[in-house]
């Protein structure tokens, strides 16, 4: 099977280097010239992995016709891309393909989630279905062969089992589900969640506070995602969690480093004025503010994040009135 992953940038890398290693047809398409050029000829993406020698088999091109003839195409880009790209490639394929989707997110206007999106965007005749590759893994791990395990969603479960067999090897492990709802609320608000988990560091909080953020965190997850017909359980697997505990803890996580810098200053200025890396919990923050307040859902972890990011109320005062909010019982 000939497989292109659409995007150069981290996680496209490391997981396209996850199709060479297991010996398939795989090729990266970028737009960015440096990081295509960088594969191509010193087998490194240092943009993103300085010291990372890649698999020297590893190809990138920036022809956006390497698409067509394609059995799979990875969408590896920043969750606001996906629609236009989706447009781009679908006059391009000429077979039924399964799109994989690995972005962690929603449409910035509609509210979609990324399979929506894609379902939307690609003709039908054209699309074998969307599996979604999410879970926790750090692409700075995967790419230097770290263990990793995350799952394969579809609604289709042979093209789930495909992609599983695919890029399974001995250090990524794939579990397949169809639970598409759940696990896509689930990957996307672990995002909001890390972006708290950071500014709580930041402002020097400790264990016990990261605790009680990841477990409170995860009951928002959970009544977020059963309002919308996701499953309960889906949210104690690898896509919830799975993912909230390694973005929630990780120096790794580039949504846990801007809570991070916002809770050290106290100040969300300098992370809007300086930042240029994906952090997509930041979108996702204002999205799901929208959708609880018209779907009456109670999401006050996420809602202080929202309120320091947009509204600007200090993160420090947040902190404190997540603390007196009236007593209740947990559950
Ligand atoms: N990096 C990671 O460890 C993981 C990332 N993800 C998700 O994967 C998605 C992609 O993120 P990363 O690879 O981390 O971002 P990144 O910032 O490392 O790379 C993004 C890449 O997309 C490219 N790009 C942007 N717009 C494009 C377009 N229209 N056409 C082609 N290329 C385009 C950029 O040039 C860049 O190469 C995000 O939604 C992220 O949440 C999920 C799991 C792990
Ligand atoms: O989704 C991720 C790990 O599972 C990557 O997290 P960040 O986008 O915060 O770096």
């Amino acid at each position: 099977m000939r497989t292109v992953v659409i995007g150069s940038g981290s996680w496209g890398t490391a997981l396209a280097q996850v199709l060479q290693d297991n010996h398939q047809e795989v090729l990266v398409y970028g737009v960015a010239e440096a990081e295509v050029n960088d594969i191509n000829e010193n087998h490194k993406n240092s943009k993103y992995f300085e010291d990372v020698e890649l698999n020297p088999e590893l190809k990138a091109t920036t022809d956006i016709q390497c698409v067509k003839g394609a059995d799979i195409v990875l969408l590896a880009v920043p969750t606001i891309a996906i629609d236009p790209i989706c447009h781009q490639i679908n006059d391009l394929l000429d077979k039924k393909t399964i799109i994989i989707n690995v972005s962690k997110g929603f449409h910035p206007e509609t509210n979609e989630r990324m399979s929506e999106v894609i379902r939307r965007c690609i003709d039908e005749d054209k699309l074998s279905s969307v599996v979604s590759l999410i879970g926790p893994s750090h692409a700075e791990e995967v790419v230097i062969r770290l263990l990793t395990t995350i799952d394969a969603i579809s609604l289709n479960n042979e093209d789930a089992v495909t992609v599983q067999n695919l890029f399974s090897n001995q250090y990524l492990r794939i579990y397949t589900g169809n639970d598409e709802i759940g696990s896509e609320l689930g990957v996307a608000i672990k995002n909001v969640m890390a972006i708290a988990s950071g500014i709580l560091s930041g402002l020097g909080y400790q264990d016990n506070t990261r605790a009680a953020l990841i477990t409170r965190g995860l009951q928002e997850m959970i009544r977020y995602g059963v309002h919308f017909g996701g499953q309960q359980k889906t949210f104690m697997g690898l896509t919830g969690i799975g993912d909230l505990i390694v973005t929630c803890t990780s120096v790794h996580s580039r949504n846990f480093e801007a809570g991070y810098q916002i809770g050290k200053e106290n100040s969300v200025e300098n992370f809007f004025k300086n930042n240029t890396k994906t952090v997509e919990g930041v979108r996702t923050a204002k999205i799901v503010h929208r959708v609880a307040k018209e779907n009456g859902i109670d999401m006050p972890i996420c809602e202080e994040v929202y309120q320091i990011l947009f509204n600007g109320k200090l993160p420090s005062d947040c902190a404190q009135d997540l603390m007196i909010r009236d007593l209740k019982k947990e559950f």
